[in-house]
């Protein structure tokens, strides 16, 4: 009997043959679109960089904007800003996100949110060990507790009104430094890599009441926020996150809307970002049939290119105290 050859140009093609349509099947939670036109918007942080940004986009696509920070005069600057870009009035809270009984007042006063932007955050890096305690407590509090305070005090609402007023959105700002430990970030890393697991079991949480998460990681982004930061970072923290390129926020903006708009919940926002998606997609949630098949496919190569990424990240910390020890 003749044997039937399965020649590897026919597996390519088989492949993808039989996947595509399985993945298509299997992908949860399933596409959805969020609208943003007439609809409300609350970002925390919105009186500076990416939220700002984020505030003035959302502001001309038509939203009802509210933003949340602790300093009036920037928040009254943003608001004048929007009014002048964009012939809208916005809403404008000012709070501390630490401060649970004052996020809930401002929540409660603001309405009934459609998309939740917890975008505030504070970074301030340096080595575990040069660290004042009170530093590592300071962002875990803001970065990490003050998104919990939030979505808790928002989500009632949320669920309760959601019915006729189409799907909901919480979108969560991390960094690529939540996707991967960075040196000099040990308790900013740490902030935000656990932003990641309370929004894989949120989702889980609110899915059925037609609210979806993003989860959104910009790369340096330039910031006034950036620009503090980068006058103590440790070199080393440089260098490394040099590893991807650096954005404007309005860029960052832009990818973080689209991702919410179309209900992503892994968001990147450049190429470095897309790969790094890929390399840590792990056991999140997946939309999109075409993310899951690259996702797939590419599991093995990207495991590799991460591991180059690694030694090149180790060999500069060799080189850097290899250069110290001589000085
Ligand atoms: N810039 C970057 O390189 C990157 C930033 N990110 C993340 O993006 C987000 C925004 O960063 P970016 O635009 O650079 O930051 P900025 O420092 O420029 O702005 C931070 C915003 O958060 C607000 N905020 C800070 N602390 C609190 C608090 N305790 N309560 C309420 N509001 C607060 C600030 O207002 P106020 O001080 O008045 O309260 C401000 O509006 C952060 O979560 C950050 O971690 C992620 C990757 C890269
Ligand atoms: C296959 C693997 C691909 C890997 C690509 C790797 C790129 C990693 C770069 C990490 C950059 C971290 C920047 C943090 C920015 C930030 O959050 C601070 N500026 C504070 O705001």
């Amino acid at each position: 009997m003749a044997e039937v050859p399965v020649s590897f140009s026919s597996l390519i093609l088989i492949i993808p043959l039989f996947l595509l349509p399985l993945l298509h099947f299997i992908v949860r939670p399933k596409p959805v679109r969020i609208p943003i036109k007439n609809r409300h918007v609350f970002i925390t942080g919105g009186s500076s960089g990416i939220g700002l940004a984020l505030a003035h986009l959302c502001a001309k696509q038509g939203a009802d904007v509210t933003l949340l920070a602790r300093n009036v005069a920037k928040l009254e600057e943003a608001k004048h800003s929007i009014k002048l870009a964009t012939g809208r009035d916005i809403n404008i809270f000012s709070a501390d996100v630490r401060d649970y009984g004052a996020v809930k007042r401002v929540v409660e006063e603001a309405g009934t949110i459609d998309v939740l932007v917890c975008n505030h955050g504070v970074f301030v890096p340096q080595e575990l060990e040069e660290q004042e305690l009170e530093e590592i407590k300071f962002m875990v509090d803001v970065n990490l507790m003050g998104t919990f305070h939030l979505i808790k005090a928002a989500l009632p609402g949320m669920k309760k009104n959601r019915a006729g007023r189409g799907p909901g959105s919480i979108a969560i700002m991390s960094s690529q430094a939540g996707q991967v430990g960075i040196y000099g970030y040990t308790a900013y890393s740490a902030s935000k890599f656990g932003l990641k697991g309370l929004a894989e079991a949120l989702q889980q949480e609110i899915i059925a009441n037609n609210i979806h998460v993003s989860l959104i990681f910009p790369p340096d982004t330039e910031t006034p926020g950036f620009a503090e930061e980068t006058k103590r970072r440790p070199q080393l923290t440089s260098i490394i996150a040099a590893s991807s390129g650096a954005m404007k926020p309005e860029e960052v903006a832009k990818k973080a809307l689209s991702g919410i708009q179309s209900g992503t919940f892994i968001v990147p926002c450049n190429f470095e970002g897309f790969l790094l998606s890929v390399a840590t997609a792990g056991l999140s949630p997946q939309r999109s049939y075409l993310m899951a098949f690259v996702e797939v496919i590419t599991a093995g190569v990207i495991r590799l290119a991460g591991l180059f990424f690694q030694w090149n990240w180790y060999g500069s910390i060799e080189k850097w105290y290899a250069t110290k020890r001589i000085s």
